[in-house]
């Protein structure tokens, strides 16, 4: 079983729009309106495509039954603990003309002490039926700064991998935690190590004790580094649509395979871009097309060096 974690879930809100003009008023038909954050996507995918899933998050105040009833509806298996905050919102709004999307995200309300060791309890609970942890998403404000190198603690301990894919310090503490996997974008690479070599930044966080760092680079694909190489994946022709969730689909794939006892980088990073991309396709976050395979089937797979790799990405 795949088990996610979400410390920060979201109430996602998605609205698609002709064109997006700043400053202007928009019409647009009833958001679609889910239960997110990104574990929640990562667990909806690996759903969706057969995996055994359990997605572990927190629910509070009226978004928060919200929340809930969807996540009830979806049929994804998961356990919900109550917290007395309002679960937070995230927008996005995709501009069908640009192929492109906007997402505005609340930082989420900080859970008390007690409703922290809930949720690191509610996650003790579940390691022994579990092949994989997966720590997706961001903390909010005030998170304690030991809880993500807990929970990689916890799970390693239990003799399981742990995926990440999260950011800001929390990104580095999973690096220094020995997490199996990172997957940081450009942006929250740079940020967080302050690097902005994107090859030097995804080294640095394996010198930390990371194994494998998918960094995903929107239209250049997907870059798959460890400390004995790296490996590249693009698509012959980038897609457009919603990329919303498309790095949770990313996640997905790699925790489906790692739950197969998967570790070769080249095979995860086939199916991360595939998977990515077939996300890309869908008006939702959380979903992806079913015609991933022939995605998979136009990938350019190279093992480049260095040099060549930062000319792709300058
Ligand atoms: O604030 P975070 O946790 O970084 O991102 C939250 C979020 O934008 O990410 C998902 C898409 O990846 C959405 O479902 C979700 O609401």
């Amino acid at each position: 079983m795949i088990l996610t974690v979400t410390p920060n879930p979201a109430l996602d809100v998605t609205w698609h729009v002709d064109r997006l003009r700043v400053g202007d008023t928009h019409r647009a038909d009833a958001g679609a309106v889910r239960a997110g954050g990104k574990g929640l996507n990562v667990a909806r995918v690996a759903h969706a495509e057969g995996a055994a899933v359990r997605a572990i998050t927190t629910a509070g105040g009226r978004t928060g039954e919200e929340f809930a009833e969807e996540l009830g509806r979806s049929g994804v298996p998961h356990a919900l603990v109550r917290v007395g905050q309002d679960t937070r919102r995230s927008i996005a709004i995709v501009d069908e003309a640009l192929g492109d999307t906007t997402v505005i995200n609340e930082r989420g309300l900080t859970p008390s002490d007690q409703e922290w060791a809930d949720l690191l309890a509610a996650v003790v609970d579940a390691l022994p039926s579990a092949r994989v942890l997966v720590i997706s998403g961001s903390l909010p404000p005030g998170a304690p700064d030991g809880f993500v190198p807990l929970l990689i603690a916890v799970a390693k301990d239990a003799g399981l991998p742990v995926i990440v894919d999260t950011s800001g310090p929390a990104l580095l503490r999973a690096a220094d935690a020995g997490a199996s996997v990172l997957k940081p974008n450009r942006a929250e690479l740079a940020e967080a190590t302050g690097i902005l070599d994107p090859l030097d930044g995804a080294r640095a966080l394996i010198e930390r004790g990371a194994e494998l760092v998918l960094l995903s680079l929107g239209a250049v694909g997907m870059l798959a580094v460890t400390a004995s190489g790296l490996v590249h994946a693009r698509l012959d022709q980038p897609l457009s649509g919603n990329p919303t969730g498309a790095g949770d689909a990313a996640v997905a794939a790699c925790a489906v395979l790692y739950a197969e006892g998967e570790r070769d980088p080249e095979v995860i990073l086939r199916r991360a871009t595939a998977w990515s991309a077939a996300a890309v396709l869908m008006p939702l976050a959380g979903d992806i097309s079913p015609q991933w395979p022939a995605i998979a089937a136009r990938l350019r797979v190279s093992h480049p060096d260095s040099d060549s790799v930062r000319k792709d990405l300058s």
